[in-house]
Order: C-alpha cells, then structure tokens, then sequence
C-alpha cells in the first residue's frame, strides 16, 4: 500500500516481498525491513549483491505493489526523481526533449537552460543519446529526475562503470544539487566510499531475505570528510557488518 504522508518523512515498511522461482517455488527477497529517511536527508541503502535493493526501489517507487507492509511518501502529491542505472534515454529524441517529456504538460514549456546549465548540459542540448558519454547520459537522467522538482530523489547505482575522474564529478554534482534543492534523497550504491562521502546516514542491509541490520549517521559535515576519516569509518563499518561489507 502506498500512503501519502503529512510529515515529510519518508517511511518505508515491507514486511514480506515473495517471487515465484523458475521451479514454481517461492523466493523471500525481504522480510521485514523497516526504515524511514527524515524530510531533506541524504540516505544510502547499503547490502550485497542479491539481496534486494532493487526490489526495495521498486516498491517505493509503486512499481511493485504486490507486498505487504507500507510506504509513506514524503508529502500528499509528492514528486519522485528517479535515476537508474541505466539512463534508459530515448534514442530518437534530443537530450532537451528526453528532460521535457519527463514534465507535466502544464509545465512543458518551463525554461530549463538553468538546468542544463547546473549539470554543465548547456552545449549537449540538441544532441541525440548515442552521441554521448555514458558520464553524459548520466547527467542527462539526472536532468530528468530534477526537472521534475522532485519532493523525493531515488538513485540506484547512478555513479556504477564511471571511471574515477567522472564518477568524483558527478558525485559532487549530486551532492551539490540534492543541497542546493534541500530534497529527500535515497541512493542504492555498492561502494561504502561514495555513501561516506554524500550520505547523512547509512542504512545497512542483511543478505536476502533483506532487512536492516543497522543505522548509521554520519554527523561530519559533507565537504569535510577527508579520505583517512572515510577509510577509518568504513573499517569500523566492515568490522561491525560483515555480511555486508567486505574488508577491501
Ligand atoms: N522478477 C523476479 N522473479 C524472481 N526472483 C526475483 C525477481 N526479481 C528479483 N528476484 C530475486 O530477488 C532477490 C533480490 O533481487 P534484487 O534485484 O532486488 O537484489 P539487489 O540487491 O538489487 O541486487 P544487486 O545488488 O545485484 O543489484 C534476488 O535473489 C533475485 O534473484
């Protein structure tokens, strides 16, 4: 069930999400996981590979209605922002259309050159998908999710096969933009180092079936985290989780 709430939190509750396997059995991918993120918080969704991320995304986002247990967005009418992993443009349409289809009619004319500008797009405008870097698309579906004006920013691995030099710039381009905007944000990432860097909080999850294992704020001021405190934490991290999070 998908519930609006009043109080700008986002509250998510799923007490059993089950798949029929290939052999006609049942698979548990999670099993009461309970979290919620506070309004204009920066959260990062921890776990293993299998585990049930995506399934978790998928149910938040209404994707998926075939649960039990809850999700409370962040406000009646909220807007969701959503970035895969996969930019999934539209090939026929300019990088400008694939961000204005995204908008409400009502809005469709809305000047989005500020943007553009934001995320360093201005000169890609009337470019097609193919020719561009996959740094580009990325920020092109990016684009996409804030063109909405979203209450709610979902990513799920947006900085995954980015080399280091594109990944740190658009890792810097998020942050920049969920601050500058004060929205909700909840990212799905692997890398325990890019969460320590962009997140308020860490919400770690158990091998599937999923739930939570543990909650960690993260207090030190994003912009100050210099990579000694990073690797400090994340040893900490993967002493206390080590299902979770692997040693190297
Ligand atoms: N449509 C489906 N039918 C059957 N099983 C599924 C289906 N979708 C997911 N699963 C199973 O549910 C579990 C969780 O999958 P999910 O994709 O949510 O994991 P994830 O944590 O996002 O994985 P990864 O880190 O590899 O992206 C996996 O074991 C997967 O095989």
């Amino acid at each position: 069930m998908l519930l609006a709430g009043a109080s700008g939190t986002l509250e998510v509750r799923i007490d059993e999400k089950r798949f029929r396997s290939a052999e006609g059995g049942a698979v548990t991918a999670v099993a009461g996981l309970d979290f919620s993120v506070p309004a204009g918080d920066f959260a990062c969704l921890i776990g293993p590979s299998g585990c049930g991320k995506s399934t978790t995304l998928r149910i938040l986002l209404g994707l998926d209605r075939d649960f039990s247990g809850h999700v409370t967005l962040p406000a009646a009418g909220a807007r969701t922002g959503v970035m895969f992993q996969e930019p999934r443009l539209l090939p026929w349409r300019t990088v400008e259309d694939n961000v204005r289809l995204m908008l409400p009619p009502a809005r469709r004319g809305t000047d989005l050159g500020p943007l553009f500008a934001e995320l360093d797009l201005a000169e890609a405008r009337t470019r097609f998908p193919q020719e561009l870097s996959l740094g580009m698309e990325r920020r092109v579906a990016l684009a996409r999710a804030l063109a909405v004006e979203p209450d709610l920013l979902v990513l799920d691995e947006p900085l995954v096969s980015l080399d280091d030099m594109t990944a740190a710039r658009l890792r810097r381009l998020i942050a920049a933009a969920a601050a500058v905007r004060g929205v909700t944000v909840l990212m799905v990432t692997h890398n325990v180092r890019e969460a320590l860097e962009m997140a308020d909080r860490l919400i770690l999850l158990a091998p599937r079936p999923t739930r939570v294992i543990g909650e960690e704020r993260l207090d030190r001021r994003r912009g100050d985290r210099p990579p000694v405190w990073i690797d400090s934490i994340r040893a900490d991290l993967a002493r206390r989780y080590p299902g979770t999070i692997s040693e190297d």
